[in-house]
């Protein structure tokens, strides 16, 4: 354990594992708060290049980013010869995952207050040249007053400098654009809170198969529908919404800015 994070800090409880580190609860006594502090372990990752450079990249993006509103903020970064250690907001609130895991539907000015802040933060990363590329349940976690903070910038990557490519993402999320191996843009970041917004109202994912490959080919070429089943009574405000933020053109796919100067958002996702 790094001794000035020890003089820092009293680390508390465990909150969880992921597959690099683990995080602990800690408290600093001159804050008078509480906040989280994830512990990568540098012998945990493999030799891998991607997973190497998870070290390096995810603090500099948060740092960059935390003037932003609704992500993660880090409070600071120790490192030993061992860990690597990032103090951030503690978010004690749980993650959108375990809201949604039941397929349980959220009410339309529910799922619209979700995307919103989930949005303004999507808005920020683009403007300051950052596309998160993993945007999942998962990595949206609610701190103790049920705000949003968008978390896991491990494969974040500034987008400007030069153009983005690679296949990162998660199966049910991942826009196609990234499937077909060329390049892509910041808007892959739009698709995937598209399919978050399909969950949400829904309750399964637009696109899925049995395993990660049959999951791609439906990513890759299946159609959005909407089976009277499950949106007989979503607006069709909404489904415009959904529609235009799954749109596999991306030149008419719409920014996150535009996503929140849509109807829908704007009223709050309440309809007439
Ligand atoms: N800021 C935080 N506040 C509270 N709990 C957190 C915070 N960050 C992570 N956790 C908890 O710790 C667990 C592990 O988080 P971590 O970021 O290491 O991994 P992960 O994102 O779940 O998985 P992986 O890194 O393997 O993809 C999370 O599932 C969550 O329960």
């Amino acid at each position: 354990m790094c001794d000035s994070l020890k003089a820092d800090y009293q680390l508390c409880e465990e909150l969880g594992r992921g597959r690099f580190g683990v995080v602990h609860r800690c408290y600093s006594s001159a804050a008078d708060t509480s906040f989280a502090c994830k512990s990568i372990h540098k012998d945990s990752l493999s030799s891998d290049p991607t997973d190497r450079r998870c070290l390096d990249v995810e603090p500099k993006i948060l740092h960059l980013l935390s003037g932003c509103p609704a992500i993660l903020r880090l409070h600071d970064v120790y490192e030993d010869d061992e860990y690597l250690h990032l103090v951030t907001d503690l978010c004690d609130g749980g993650d959108l995952y375990d809201r949604l895991s039941s397929g349980i539907r959220l009410p339309e000015p529910d799922a619209a207050s979700v995307l919103n802040q989930l949005m303004v933060a999507v808005a920020c990363c683009h403007r300051l040249g950052v596309a998160h590329r993993d945007i999942k349940p998962d990595n949206i976690l609610f701190d103790s007053r049920g705000r949003l903070k968008l978390a896991d910038f491990g494969s974040a990557e500034l987008f400007g400098v030069s153009e983005m490519s690679g296949l990162v993402g998660t199966p049910y999320y991942v826009a196609p654009e990234v499937l077909t191996g060329g390049e892509y843009d910041e808007k892959v970041d739009v698709w995937s809170a598209g399919v978050i917004l399909y969950i949400m109202l829904a309750g399964v994912p637009p696109f899925y198969g049995d395993g990660p490959a049959e999951t791609f080919e439906a990513v890759l070429r299946g159609n959005l529908r909407f089976p009277t089943k499950l949106f007989r009574s979503v607006s069709p405000e909404a489904k415009d919404l959904l529609r235009k933020m799954m749109c596999r053109d991306v030149s008419r796919r719409l920014s996150a800015e535009q996503v929140l100067r849509h109807p829908w958002m704007i009223n709050g996702g309440e309809t007439t």
